[in-house]
């Protein structure tokens, strides 16, 4: 079976990237990831996008291009990051806890989940 494919999304503005802090399930709970979520059977992934973000942020949002390449997640999952822009609206955390802006510094800081951590490199290039 092919692993079902997850979209996150690098929200950069200024020298900071939008995190988002997760609340479950229980194993992930309290750690970070870009927004996003997965693509529904059928959908194309930038749409898959802009709908989580949406859902996620209450935000409208220009997908870009895509960052790092892909990362297996278990057995279930492959996640994809692309670049994104908000056209309208303010991020609310209507999925996560907490939203959080991050500087280069405080993203190797942060606990974020393992497979982001494989894109840390490219995360950094954006943040000058
Ligand atoms: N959204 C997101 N999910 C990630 C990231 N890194 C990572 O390992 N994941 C994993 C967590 C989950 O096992 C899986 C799907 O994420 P999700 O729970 O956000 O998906 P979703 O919004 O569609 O959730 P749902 O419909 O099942 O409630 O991908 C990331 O940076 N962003």
């Amino acid at each position: 079976m092919s692993r079902r494919v997850v979209v996150a999304a690098a929200i950069v503005a200024g020298n900071r990237l939008l995190l988002g802090r997760r609340g479950d399930p229980a194993e992930m709970a309290g750690r970070w990831e870009l927004p996003g979520g997965k693509v529904r059977p059928g959908e194309d992934p930038s749409t898959a996008l802009c709908r989580e973000l949406d859902e996620e942020l209450g935000v409208q949002a220009r997908v870009g291009d895509r960052i790092g390449d892909d990362v297996p997640v278990g057995t279930e999952y492959v996640l994809r990051a692309y670049r994104a822009d908000i056209v309208a609206g303010t991020p609310v955390a209507r999925a996560h806890t907490e939203l959080r802006w991050v500087d280069a510094a405080e993203l190797a800081a942060v606990d974020l989940l393992d497979a982001d951590r494989v894109w840390l490199t490219d995360l950094r290039a954006l943040l000058g």
